[in-house]
């Protein structure tokens, strides 16, 4: 039995679970989940929601798009974006009208840490999300710790395991984006109860962008009865190509074509002008 001040039990992904992950993904995850194979699994004591990432999302009325503006100073597909310093990069995005800031923590491919997440929380007064790939609970422990109103669950990693990490993420007062690139991946999000669903345009394990996929999962979210934040997600370089979310998403996430911009204020509000 689990009583409302019990926490919930979350385990670590195993051996298993990481090698059904295929790709350039599956790599980061297995090299996650060594980083924190010593890591106790407790969550700790429950800590109340403030749903600030969520909240950020909606406001200021349900037909605007938010932007979530990611410090993302490399990635796989790009190699080296830009050496941004995370808290002003963080403070020019707020000045360019970002409702949240996504933070990559990820040290080999992304070039994220700790520090960077910590800086940008210290930096601005938006909602920060924890841009990792979360495999074990205490990956989501540290989130609130480092005072990350939310982090990022893909269902491409923890396949039946969303639920239980989703529970995890609430029980820390966290909100989660619940990360799909396809139908299937979208029918384990809906199940989980998710509240915000991210759909990635790129797919991870190929690393192939394509813009039709948020869309179209969209839609299929709507038609199946769910009310909560859609967030469209990768590859959005130009305000056109934002346009074809406008009126179907609650948010955009952008990344690379911000933090390779050189004026980062200046690109968010390009790129979100309608
Ligand atoms: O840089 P882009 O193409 O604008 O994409 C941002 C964001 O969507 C991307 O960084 C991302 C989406 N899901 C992820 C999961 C892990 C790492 C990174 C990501």
């Amino acid at each position: 039995m689990t009583g409302p001040l019990s926490s919930p039990t979350v385990r670590p992904l195993d051996p298993q679970q990481l090698a059904r992950v295929p790709g350039v993904l599956g790599r980061i995850v297995h090299e996650r989940a060594a980083d924190y194979a010593a890591a106790r699994p407790e969550l700790g004591p429950p800590r109340p929601a403030s749903r600030r990432f969520e909240n950020a999302l909606r406001a200021p009325d349900a037909s605007a798009l938010a932007l979530i503006a990611e410090v993302k100073r490399a990635s796989p597909s790009q190699g080296a974006i830009a050496p941004l310093d995370p808290a002003a990069a963080a403070r020019a995005y707020a000045q360019g009208g970002a409702a949240a800031i996504s933070v990559l923590t990820e040290p080999r491919h992304f070039d994220g840490d700790r520090e960077a997440l910590l800086a940008v929380v210290d930096a601005v007064g938006l909602p920060v999300l924890r841009k990792d790939f979360v495999v074990h609970p205490a990956m989501l422990r540290e989130a609130a710790e480092w005072g990350a109103a939310a982090a990022l669950l893909m269902v491409s990693v923890l396949g039946e395991a969303t639920a239980g990490y989703l529970a995890a993420a609430h029980h820390l007062g966290l909100d989660a984006l619940v990360e799909v690139h396809d139908e299937h991946e979208l029918d384990v999000a809906l199940a989980a109860g998710a509240r915000i669903i991210g759909v990635n345009n790129r797919d991870l394990t190929t690393l192939h962008i394509d813009l039709a996929v948020s869309p179209r999962l969209i839609r299929r979210a709507r038609e199946r009865g769910f009310a909560g934040v859609l967030v469209a997600e990768s590859g959005y370089r130009s305000a056109g190509e934002i346009q074809a979310v406008r009126g179907l998403a609650g948010a955009v996430l952008v990344g690379s074509s911000l933090a390779g911009s050189g004026d980062l204020a200046r690109a968010a509000r390009e790129l979100m002008a309608s």
